[in-house]
């Protein structure tokens, strides 16, 4: 019986979303290349194309960003419980709970509707994850200011402003990071969803699976690792200690689907520097800059390159955040992409995901009683 570790080359699922080319390097939404997107969109167009399949009209888009508008207050109960978790509690956690809580009980999947929770969800996403930054700052909470479009909204809400420069990176990450077909975050949504559990269960159960080093959570080690570093002259004395001889893992390298530069990589390394660099800034990007060289160099070979959270822990810096912040980053923009795989899953698959198990325990044996054993 052939077993595939990690599911590698399991196809789960048909899809109209987003589209990879792992040995080229190319990654499309809905057909249109994410530097086309990235350059020519903001994070709320996105977010129709991937909902709706097309992007939309102006005033399609208008109306868009107002439904979302309308959810960007918080319901009390949500603002309470945030403020309530302890404040060295992990973001990601503070995710997770915040997204359970507007679970409800009797929830049924009607694919009717469903797709028009999307803009509901969103809004108060917005609402959650600058208000998990403010709570980590110990700043009271608020509600994004519906004045201003979804990237701007929540730099105010975090920062108190915004400059064009920083929105316009904002924007580009969040439009980055907004899908990836079938990772392991968007797979624990799609098992939760082929059950018909809820919407917001199923962005419950993906942002746990996001958390880890091997997949979100390598935004913050590859950043962690430049900070290890220190200064650019240690890079090859570092990269030779750790890496080869210590044998751990370059993070931020490496990725299942691509064999080649991920194209989300190098949109980030050029936002590094677009955006203004305080000098410990310009200082990690050199050591990030010469540390890529010498990982291409060693494991390119391989097939191992840099990942889209090589540089974007860089980037989320220079906008403002802090370490704490990078997953939970990357996961205010990806629920849009685990809404829209599990809407697309249930409206037209709606199939129970259940595989299998090889047994490899002990043949039928009798039982033995408390007074027998060993
Ligand atoms: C947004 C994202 O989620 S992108 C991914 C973010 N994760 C990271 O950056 C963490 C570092 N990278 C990794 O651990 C891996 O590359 C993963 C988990 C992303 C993908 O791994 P897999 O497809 O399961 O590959 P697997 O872990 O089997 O590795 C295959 C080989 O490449 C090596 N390898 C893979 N990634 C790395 C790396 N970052 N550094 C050094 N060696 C690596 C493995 O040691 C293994 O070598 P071997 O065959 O000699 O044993
Ligand atoms: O595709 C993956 O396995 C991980 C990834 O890059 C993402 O989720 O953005």
């Amino acid at each position: 019986m052939a077993v595939s570790l990690g599911l590698e080359d399991v196809f789960i699922k048909y899809t109209g979303l987003t589209f990879i080319d792992g040995n080229a390097g190319v990654l499309r939404y809905r057909g249109y290349d994410i530097n086309d997107l990235v350059q020519n969109t903001g994070f709320e167009e996105v977010c129709y194309l991937m909902t709706n399949g097309e992007l939309p009209n102006s005033q399609q888009l208008a109306e868009f960003k107002k439904s979302v508008k309308e959810h960007y207050k918080l319901p009390d109960h949500v603002m309470e419980l945030i403020s309530d978790l302890p404040r060295e509690a992990d973001t990601l956690t503070m995710m997770e709970t915040a997204f359970a809580s507007l679970s409800s009980g009797d929830y049924q999947w009607n694919k009717e509707n469903d797709r028009k929770q999307v803009p509901k969800i969103l809004g108060e996403n917005l609402g959650i994850i600058s208000n998990i930054y403010r709570h980590k700052m110990g700043m009271g909470l608020q509600n994004p200011d519906p004045k201003y479009d979804y990237a701007e909204a929540f730099l105010r809400n975090c920062f108190g402003n915004a400059d064009e420069k920083k929105i316009s990176a904002m924007n580009a990450a969040l439009v980055i990071y907004v899908d990836h077909e079938v990772p392991a975050s968007t797979t624990a949504a799609l098992v939760a969803s082929s059950t018909l559990s809820d919407m917001y269960s199923c962005i419950t159960a993906a942002t746990a699976a996001l958390k880890g080093p091997l997949h979100g959570g390598a935004a913050e080690a590859a950043y962690k690792q430049l900070l290890d570093i220190g200064n650019v002259d240690n890079v090859e004395n570092w990269f030779k200690t750790n890496i080869l001889d210590g044998k751990r893992r370059l993070m931020g390298f490496g990725h299942r689907v691509y064999r080649t530069y991920d194209p989300r990589m190098k949109i980030f390394k050029k936002l590094a520097t677009t955006l203004e660099q305080t000098d410990e800034q310009k200082k990690l990007f050199e050591i990030a800059v010469k540390l890529e060289e010498l990982g291409v160099k060693e494991f390119g070979g391989k097939g191992i390159y840099p990942n889209t959270d090589y540089y974007s822990g860089i980037v989320f810096n220079e906008i403002g955040f802090p370490i704490y912040m990078f997953t939970t980053l990357f996961g205010f923009s990806r629920v849009l992409g685990w809404l829209s795989h599990i809407t697309e899953y249930v409206e037209e698959e709606e199939r129970l995901i259940r595989p299998r198990a090889v047994y490899t325990g002990p043949d039928k044996r009798d039982f033995v009683k408390m007074q027998d054993r060993k």
